[in-house]
């Protein structure tokens, strides 16, 4: 069986959307992502991002997911203490409800942080930028202690505009920091916190950490031993 050319050609109708000075209506959203282990700087480049965008005039909300209310309830923080007010939702799609469809409108830019805990940032996303035509920034973790995929930010690659992957810097030997270790024991995919339980590591100490970390542990352990084995001298003879 032979086609013509012109028997695949399928008329597309665009509509019309030109102002009368010519210029097209159609929205133009974009979306950025920014990923990359703990304390590699994630929150502390949203909000530069976004305090730059407000500075130019443009109308900025910013959201967080209310699983994560370590610093703050209402406010992004970042781990050296800049903080954002915010929005803390359980879910993206109730936004729009909550903020009232007007300010929704007048919006220009949306930030995100923790995005991992945001089932529905996919759909989000694509609403925002290609039919409502906002700028979304998003900051999330890439991957979790194991270095699965977390939740959906790794989803959202192929709809967004620009793609930044932050390191830190690894807490054994201070060179750059692709991933995130777990110092405590938990199993669980979410669990909340910082410094008291993760630490960001080079791949080689990724690799050897929990080792390390049992270490340390057994070292600690046997200090606290030895001090509850040895009574306290007193003060006063
Ligand atoms: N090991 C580390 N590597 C890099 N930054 C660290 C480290 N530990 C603490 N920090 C602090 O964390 C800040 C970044 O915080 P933040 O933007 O909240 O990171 P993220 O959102 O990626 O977790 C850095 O500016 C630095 O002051
Ligand atoms: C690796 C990992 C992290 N989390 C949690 C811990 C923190 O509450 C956030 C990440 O915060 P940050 O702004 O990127 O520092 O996520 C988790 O629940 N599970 C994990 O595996």
């Amino acid at each position: 069986m032979s086609f013509s050319t012109s028997s695949l050609i399928i008329p597309v109708t665009v509509p019309n959307v030109t102002d009368q000075r010519g210029h097209n209506n159609l929205p133009c959203g974009e979306i950025h992502v920014i990923f990359g282990p703990m304390f590699a700087g994630k929150t502390t480049a949203l909000l530069r991002r976004v305090n730059s965008e407000s500075k130019l005039g443009r109308n900025v909300v910013m959201i967080k997911s209310n699983t994560d209310t370590r610093y703050a309830v209402d406010a992004v923080v970042t781990h050296d203490g800049t903080k954002f007010p915010c929005w803390s939702l359980p879910d993206l799609s109730s936004f729009k409800h909550r903020f009232g469809q007007d300010a929704y409108e007048k919006v220009d830019v949306i930030g995100i942080d923790e995005a991992q805990f945001f089932d529905d940032l996919y759909d989000f996303c694509c609403n925002a930028a290609d039919i409502d035509g906002k700028t979304v920034v998003v900051a999330g973790l890439d991957g979790d202690y194991l270095r699965r995929k977390f939740g959906s930010v790794l989803d959202i690659i192929p709809i967004a505009d620009t793609v930044t992957k932050l390191t830190a810097r690894c807490e054994l030997c201070g060179k750059r920091a692709f991933f995130t270790l777990r110092k405590t024991d938990e199993m669980q995919k979410e669990l909340i916190g910082g410094a008291n339980m993760y630490m960001p590591v080079c791949r080689q100490h990724y690799v050897n950490g929990k080792f390390i970390v049992g270490a340390v542990k057994k070292v600690l352990e046997s200090h606290q031993l030895q001090s509850e084995l040895v009574p306290e001298k007193p003060l006063v003879s």
